[in-house]
């Protein structure tokens, strides 16, 4: 189990923190995903976990024992998969997995036995001997997977590791990554896609300026969420609406992210009351997005 309490982190000669008051639990078994939009502090977040950045303030532990402990007794327990290729772009796909097998310090049998797993793994055996630099981006990023795997970690950390990648690469990520924590592994999956986060995640940390905005499974936090009734009708204006919860303007209908406790039927009731003839509506709970958005008042794309 990972636990973040706590954590704040404000880089030298930055005006304002990076992270603060971060905290997050994973268990093993559970791919976290944790949701925000550029500039959140996802890679911030990360960093600390791979050991790049020290804590400044909080506390990260594993296992109840704090972070630098381990990394310091066993540091192939955590792994990270960066967004940039981490390898030798002049060696082979196996020279690369020899070479960090070896640098793991894993023994002789167990190094071959690992390789093989890694190499299987992310389906990387027919390029085996072909060197890293020549490979697609989704076959790099598989390369990352399978050099991060190697020691096999009991905690991963994947930063938006599809970006560039061609959707089928992407699918076989996400499916690899879905089965590692099945495995067992505590799984930490950074990404500003929506649709991967919906598709791999347990539970899901929304991250927006360096603060856990909401932290929960994912059909807990969507069923917590406001109701939206989207409408479309002349005469409609945002004072008229606002009655009825937060309003913004499309470009052909209206959303009103409806009041605790208010439902579609007054509103629409009231609406016809005042003569306004409502041409289409439609109302349901909010996706992760629109959650986003009514969380942070931002699109995740901004
Ligand atoms: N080396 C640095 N020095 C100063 N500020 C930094 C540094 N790295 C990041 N920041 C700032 O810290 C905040 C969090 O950045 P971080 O890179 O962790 O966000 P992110 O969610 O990973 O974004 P992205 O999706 O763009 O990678 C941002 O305001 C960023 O400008």
């Amino acid at each position: 189990m990972l636990e973040l309490h706590q954590l704040g982190y404000r880089y030298p000669h930055a005006d304002k923190a990076a992270l603060a008051d971060v905290s997050l639990a994973v268990p093993r078994g559970c791919v976290l995903g944790l949701l925000g939009p550029n500039g959140a502090g996802k890679t911030t977040l990360i960093s600390h976990l791979s050991g790049a950045l020290a804590v400044q303030s909080g506390d990260i532990r594993i296992d109840g024992q704090p972070l630098q402990q381990v990394r310091a007794k066993a540091p192939t327990r955590i792994a990270v998969a960066p967004q940039d290729q981490a390898f030798y772009p002049m060696l082979t796909v196996a020279e690369n997995l020899a070479c960090f097998a070896a640098a793991g310090g894993l023994s002789r049998a167990r190094k071959k036995a690992r390789i093989d797993i890694c190499t299987q793994f992310a389906q990387l055996e027919q390029f085996a001997g072909v060197r890293a630099e020549r490979l697609s981006g989704g076959l790099k990023r598989r390369l990352n997977l399978a050099i991060a795997l190697l020691p096999e970690p009991e905690l991963m950390l994947f930063d938006e590791p599809t970006v560039g990648v061609d959707p089928q690469s992407r699918a076989f990520i996400l499916d690899a990554i879905k089965s590692l924590a099945q495995a067992g592994a505590a799984v930490i999956y950074a990404s500003h896609y929506m649709e991967e986060i919906e598709a791999i995640a347990d539970r899901v940390a929304i991250l927006d300026q360096g603060r856990v905005l909401r932290e929960g499974p994912l059909d807990a936090l969507l069923s917590q969420s406001a109701m939206l009734l989207t409408l479309a009708a002349d005469g409609l204006d945002a004072q008229r609406l606002s009655r009825f919860g937060t309003v913004e303007q499309g470009a052909a209908h209206w959303r009103i992210h409806l009041n605790a406790g208010t439902g579609p039927g007054p509103v629409l009731a009231a609406l016809e009351a005042e003569g306004i003839e409502v041409r289409q509506a439609e109302f349901g709970r909010h996706d992760l997005e629109q959650l986003f958005m009514a969380l942070t008042h931002r699109s995740l794309r901004d």
